[in-house]
């Protein structure tokens, strides 16, 4: 097959772990015949200093017309400026609720081979396989009024959290629908007894469940949920959530996995390509020293793979080759080890089958 990807590397480690993705999506293209054609844009802070726009018209446009999108992260020091106008964040957002991704689907499994490199007790990482389900084009992230004013000769500072029924009910039907497909539970994350947006969360959590009558439904407050995601994750299933809930909960539950580095994401509403992304920033701390892990990125493209090109022999071989290669050992130093990124790379392309 044929396919148009649009690649936006951002900023930091962005374009290093995108190019590992597209080493890997270049070797299976190969291996199984499929011509994937990659066009780059701008995004984020690299985007601010081109054009002063950190998610420019042309880039949002090739994003409407592919076939699949794979970003690396944004931001960065250079761009934190907090009187600055514009925020390579903001190229990010503008893209997610452009391209109407409402479902940012975020799978953490722990890998046995790495339990070591987790501060986390053994015993209770065992057979981790979780997948958090996270609302991406609402909630406090997108809620007006956002704004800075003064008040009483002070500044003052406006964040909303909102929510329709209809934004609710949508992410949290598709969490029903990939507990059909897992261990049929869904645990709905949410801060009931504090919030209203999130009572009606509740409410329409409860409907939702009643058209699925083999999935079990179980309420948690996030502050709970945080708790338990560290003392037992094996309890979670698919967690559904908020947007910035499932933001924190993921930093979280990437330490299960060993680090930062490892977790991808798709985040879908089957009208655009679909948006693929590993979970972590632009990490400025090690960005151009070559030894970013590109898992996280490597997986995000699998995913592309599976949702977007419908091509799930070979998501699954890439998925086998990043455990083969992690269960031989290999591993970059975020995993206590001392592989580059390109060395990892190739250690995965390596043990494609
Ligand atoms: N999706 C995106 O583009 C995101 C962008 N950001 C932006 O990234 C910048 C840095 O944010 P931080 O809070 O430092 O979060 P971060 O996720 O970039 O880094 C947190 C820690 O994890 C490590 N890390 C992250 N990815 C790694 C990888 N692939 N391999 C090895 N280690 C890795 C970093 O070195 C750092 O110590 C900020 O400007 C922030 O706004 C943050 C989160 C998401
Ligand atoms: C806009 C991003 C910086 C938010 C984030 O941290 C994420 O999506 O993981
Ligand atoms: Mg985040």
């Amino acid at each position: 097959m044929k396919a148009n990807i649009v690649l936006l590397p951002g900023d930091g480690i962005g374009p290093e772990v995108v190019s590992a993705a597209v080493q890997v999506l270049e070797a299976v293209g190969q291996h199984y015949d499929h011509k994937f054609v990659f066009t780059e844009y701008l995004i984020g802070g690299s985007a601010i200093d081109k054009t002063g726009n950190p998610l420019p018209e042309e880039t949002l446009q090739a994003c409407r017309s592919a076939d699949a999108v794979l970003l690396g992260a944004v931001g960065g020091p250079k761009w934190d400026d907090p009187r600055a106008s514009v925020r390579p964040e903001q190229g990010l957002l503008g893209l997610r609720k452009g391209l109407g991704v409402f479902a940012n689907l975020r799978p953490v499994r722990v890998h046995p081979a790495l339990i070591e490199a987790s501060p986390i007790k053994s015993d209770r990482l065992l057979g981790v396989d979780l997948i958090v389900v996270r609302e991406l084009t609402g909630g406090l992230y997108f809620g007006q009024p956002k704004k800075r004013d003064w008040v009483d000769g002070q500044q003052r500072a406006v964040d909303t959290l909102e929510y329709t029924e209809n934004e609710i009910e949508r992410i949290v039907d598709l969490a029903f629908r990939l507990a059909r497909q897992r261990r049929r539970k869904v645990s709905s994350v949410d801060k009931a007894n504090v919030l209203e947006s999130s009572r009606l969360w509740r409410e329409v959590a409860n409907r939702v469940a009643q058209r699925y009558p083999d999935v079990t439904l179980e309420h948690v407050l996030v502050d709970t949920a945080a708790m338990r995601l560290v003392s037992v994750p094996q309890s979670f299933d698919v967690i559904v959530t908020e947007n910035m809930f499932g933001d924190i909960l993921t930093d979280e539950a990437a330490v299960l996995a060993g680090s930062m580095g490892m977790l991808p994401s798709a985040s879908l509403n089957g009208q655009y390509g679909g948006l693929y992304e590993p979970i972590h920033g632009s990490a400025p701390d090690i960005a151009g020293q070559g030894i970013a892990n590109p898992i996280g990125t490597i997986l995000s493209a699998a995913m592309l793979l599976r949702y977007s090109l419908g091509l799930e022999q070979e998501a699954r071989a890439i998925e086998k080759a990043v455990d083969q290669a992690i269960t031989e050992g290999a591993r970059t130093r975020d995993l206590g080890g001392s592989l580059t990124t390109t060395a990892m790379t190739q250690a995965i392309i390596e043990r494609l089958d």
